[in-house]
Order: C-alpha cells, then structure tokens, then sequence
C-alpha cells in the first residue's frame, strides 16, 4: 500500500496559497515551485539511508553521517516539473537527473510521450519523480510505469496539488510508490484541471500563456 503523506505545514500551506493567486506573477510563480519542492522534499528524504563516515572537528575525531547522494535520482516529468527539480538540487546537489517528456491530450487526458532519457545506472538509484499537479493521475502513472520498465523499484512521487482522482488512480496503478502531495484540493473539473487549482503549471512557471 503507498504512503500518502499531505504536508500540513503552515509554510507550505502559504506559499501555495500565493501560487493560487491569479495576480501571482510568473517570476514569484517560478521561485515558489522551487521553495516549495524543496520543503515537501524535506519530508520526502526522511528515511534516506545514511553512511557514517570519520571525520575530524577542530577538536577531536568523531563519526559523521552522509547521505548516499550519489545513489538518488530526480526525474522530472516536463515541462512543469523541471523547477520542481532545480529546488531539490539546491538540497541534494549529487543527486543525478533523469527527464520524462510527457504531455496530457486535452481531448483525451491521456497522456503523450515525447522525450526520456535516464541516467545509464538509474535502476540501481532511488527515484524522485517530480511534478506540480496531480490531476487523473495519468501522467504520473505513465511516467512510473515506464521507469518500471527499465527495472526501477525504488520510487517515490513529489507533487505541489493533488486532486483525489489522481491520487487514487497512482496508488491503484503502483502501490509500491509513496506519494508526498503539498495540498489535496477538492476535485478535477470538466477539463481536467484541477479545482481550486493554481491553472497550468507549465504556463504558470514559464509565461506561455
Ligand atoms: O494528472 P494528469 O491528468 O496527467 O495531469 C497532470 C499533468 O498535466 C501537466 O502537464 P501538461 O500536460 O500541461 O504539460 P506541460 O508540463 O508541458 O505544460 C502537469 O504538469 C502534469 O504533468
Ligand atoms: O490543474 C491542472 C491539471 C493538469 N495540469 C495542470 O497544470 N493543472
Ligand atoms: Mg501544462
């Protein structure tokens, strides 16, 4: 059974309550992707494994713990979910980056993909797959099935808004995948998008609309 983890943080809850805003400007939108990845990324690394390691303070030796960086991999799905990344590089800078192209169709939902390319040693990683919105969950569950694919196991999911339609769909498809989610809203609409929502992430960050 996935964990679902919903950040009730007063931080979170601001900041995403600012990406709301329809005034919100794209270049105050781009930064808080990044702030808040980074703060659902916090909860999201709990339960990394650490290595001790001997160190020497000024005063004495003593054993420190390191995180395996270099055994994590952030995977992007595009567009929106690059700034996402480029937040949680700021924490995990070892980390390596994979990227999943995959946009929704509007008629169908469904989702079109059209770029990846993973690190050579991706299956021996543990996988972050990042993206704003959760809406039918098919982009999600696409771009999961696909890692799978090429032998992944470890993998959890990092998303801003979640809708309850995606998270069921995800948690359907791959039980095995935590979901961390920055708030659940109340539904989808006619179109998909998700209500209250923030809009299109991809042109919210990047100004395309
Ligand atoms: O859960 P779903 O119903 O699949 O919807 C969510 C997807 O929609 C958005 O991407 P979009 O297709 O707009 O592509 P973009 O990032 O290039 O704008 C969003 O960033 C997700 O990838
Ligand atoms: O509300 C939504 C749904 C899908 N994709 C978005 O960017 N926003
Ligand atoms: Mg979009």
């Amino acid at each position: 059974m996935s964990k679902v983890i919903i950040m009730n943080h007063p931080l979170i809850q601001h900041k995403i309550g600012i990406m709301r805003r329809k005034t919100t400007s794209t270049k105050e939108f781009r930064d808080l992707v990044s702030e808040v990845a980074m703060l659902i990324c916090y909860e999201a690394t709990r339960e990394l494994p650490l290595a001790e390691v001997e160190i020497e303070t000024p005063l004495v030796k003593t054993i420190a713990h390191e995180i395996e960086g270099k055994k994590l991999c952030i995977v992007p799905i595009l567009r929106a979910g690059l700034h996402m990344a480029d937040g949680i590089l700021n924490l995990i800078p070892n980390a390596k980056v994979g990227h999943i192209g995959l946009y929704r169709d509007e008629k169908t939902l469904e989702p079109v993909e059209y770029f990846c390319k993973l690190p050579a040693d991706a299956d021996e990683r543990e996988i972050f797959v990042v993206d704003p919105m959760l809406a039918t969950g098919g982009s999600a569950d696409a771009a999961i099935a696909l890692l799978k694919k090429r032998g992944i196991t470890k993998i959890h999911f990092l998303c801003l808004i979640a809708a309850p339609e995606g998270v069921k769909r995800l948690t359907s498809a791959h039980p095995d995948v935590d979901v961390y989610i920055g708030a659940l809203d109340e539904r989808l609409n006619e179109s998909g998008y998700i209500l209250p929502g923030l809009g299109d992430a991809g042109d919210r960050i990047y100004g395309t609309k």
